[in-house]
């Protein structure tokens, strides 16, 4: 769904990679953090996916498109396939919850009746429905970050590509938001989300990429935000050489996923197909 082959990427005026030989692939339906410090990537990551950067070196396949040979025109159709989901929400601040929802939909040439059946369904999916009159400023910052979600799946991408979605949001509210991305991995989108977020990664225990310097220095099947290897003090004759030992990840305790959170219904089968 998603494949790295020894990509690496420089921006003009940095020595430094972003990303540096990065190999990995991601298949279909998984729920993967991208998780690393700040600057160790992971937003250059999710930018190339998107093709809004090209890899200086290496080749990236994303639907099983090599996005190398992908033309400039051919572009925004292949990301009707992607969603995407900031931090910052970026809701048109003058639309209601509706008109954002249905802007994404007129973009791509969907008719009226079409929006007017798809979008009140992806709003009740997000636990909106009774909200989609109001402006973004009349909504609580959870609920601005499920208009985006919304947004992003109503065209029932493939991909779910989410770049610190619960980064402005207090625990509670990250949780009913992992709870929803959850659901939304569970019906067949692939997600993958870059996070600082250790209580959210720890509680999932998904797939967990660590990115340092730009390289990958971690990828566990199921893992918590920390995997760390720390000094021990040795006793006796090797005190003078720490070794290292893999401890613990010591758990913050995490907002609690509520599935009551978010309205129960059946839930399209996003991207199921593609
Ligand atoms: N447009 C750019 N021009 C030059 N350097 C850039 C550009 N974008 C990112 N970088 C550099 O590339 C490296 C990786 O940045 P990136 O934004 O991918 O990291 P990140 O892990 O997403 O960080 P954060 O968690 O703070 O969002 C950093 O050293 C950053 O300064």
């Amino acid at each position: 769904m998603i494949r790295f082959d020894e990509v690496s990427k420089f921006y003009a005026g940095n020595p430094r990679p972003a990303l540096n030989g990065i190999t990995l692939e991601i298949l279909k339906g998984e729920f993967v953090f991208l998780v690393g410090a700040s600057g160790s990537g992971k937003s250059s990551f999710l930018r190339l996916v998107l093709k809004e950067e090209k890899p200086s070196k290496g080749q990236i396949h994303v639907l099983g498109q090599r996005l190398g040979t992908l033309s400039s025109r051919k572009v925004p159709y292949f990301r009707r396939n992607l969603g995407v989901v900031f931090q910052d929400f970026r809701l048109l601040p003058q639309k209601s919850v509706f008109d954002n929802v249905a802007f994404t939909l007129q973009v791509i040439g969907k008719s009226k009746g079409y929006i007017s059946e798809a979008v009140p369904d992806v709003l009740k999916m997000v636990g909106l429905a009774g909200k989609s009159a109001r402006l973004p400023h009349e909504l609580s910052g959870g609920e601005q970050q499920r208009v985006a979600i919304a947004r992003a799946i109503v065209n029932r991408p493939a991909i779910l590509l989410a770049d610190e979605p619960t980064g402005n949001l207090d625990p509670s509210t990250s949780a009913g938001i992992m709870t929803l991305l959850d659901r939304i991995n569970a019906s067949g989108t692939t997600v993958l989300m870059a996070t600082h977020d250790a209580g959210i990664v720890d509680q999932m225990q998904r797939r967990v990429i660590e990115l340092s310097g730009g390289t990958i220095v971690r990828d566990e099947r199921s893992g918590g935000y920390q995997t760390q290897a720390v000094p021990i003090q040795q006793i006796g004759q090797d005190a003078a050489q720490p070794r290292t030992q893999s401890v613990q990840t010591q758990t913050m305790p995490g907002p609690r996923l509520d599935p009551e959170s978010v309205e129960r219904q059946s839930v399209p089968s996003w991207g199921a197909d593609k």
